[in-house]
């Protein structure tokens, strides 16, 4: 029973993916998962969106969407504007730990950056890590900007005292630039965490077998295991 959020430093940089594979990874090891994605952006009612290209590409059965907001924009702003209810933190922790209590993991997808507002009084998924006590982890860009991005990420982590358990590459190039290889090299030293991950570009395609097969390779496997053996 291990609850683990994975945020990132924007909106897509590939915390689906990055989710979808970990899940497929999880899995593949024998761990029951389930994901929670507390609101949803930018999608009409029914449509599918972030939960349904996880289960596409893991093959993950239990999955819960608390809210969905059809404009594109942060959660409490496309709330706002539709008139709909804001979700409350309190219903997300309560999700959660429900779908804590009946699976070895559970994956927690925000929705943009860690400090993106996702529902009532303006909380964030920072809060809900802080609330459940549960690591974080970052997905981020390869490319020039992200020692910034990351950075401020980790201390917004810090400042919160929430624990950030690493940052994955969300779509590592084929042919990485010069800021690319340098960033994995000074992102451990710029942040204080390890980068625990690379999903390589181009790999959320039609073929969700050849992902889920190929998952378990983009992850660092020590990292891998604490994950598994938490709690
Ligand atoms: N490694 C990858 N291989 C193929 N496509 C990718 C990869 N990473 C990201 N993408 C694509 O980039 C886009 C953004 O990725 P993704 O949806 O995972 O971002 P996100 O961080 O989850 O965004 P949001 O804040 O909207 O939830 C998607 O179309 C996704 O399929
Ligand atoms: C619609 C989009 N795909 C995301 N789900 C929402 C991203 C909100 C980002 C807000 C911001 O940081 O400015
Ligand atoms: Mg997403």
């Amino acid at each position: 029973m291990s609850v683990l959020v994975v945020s990132g430093t924007s909106t897509d940089v590939g915390k689906t993916v990055v989710t979808a594979a970990l899940a497929a990874t999880l899995r593949a090891a024998g761990r029951s998962v389930a994901v929670c994605k507390p609101a949803q952006t930018g999608e009409a009612p029914g449509a599918p969106a972030d939960l349904a290209e996880i289960v596409r590409l893991s093959g993950v059965t239990e999955t819960v969407e608390l809210a969905r907001y059809p404009e594109p924009l942060a959660p409490d702003t496309a709330a706002r504007r539709a008139g709909m209810p804001m979700v409350t933190l309190a219903q997300v922790v309560s999700a959660v730990r429900e779908l804590d209590a009946h699976h070895d993991v559970t994956l927690v997808e925000g929705a943009g950056g860690l400090l993106v507002r996702l529902g009532a009084d303006g909380f964030t998924v920072r809060d809900v890590a802080a609330a459940l006590d549960a690591p974080v982890l970052v997905v981020a860009a390869p490319g020039l900007g992200t020692l910034n991005h990351c950075a401020l990420t980790a201390e917004a982590l810090a400042t919160a005292r929430v624990k950030c358990t690493g940052f994955v590459v969300g779509s590592w190039p084929q042919r990485p630039d010069l800021a690319a290889r340098c960033n994995l090299h000074d992102l451990p030293a710029v942040t204080g965490s390890a980068v625990v991950g690379r999903v390589p570009e181009g790999v959320a395609g039609p073929d969700a077998a050849g992902f889920a097969a190929a998952a378990p390779t983009w992850f660092d496997p020590e990292w891998l295991e604490s994950v598994m053996i938490r709690r």
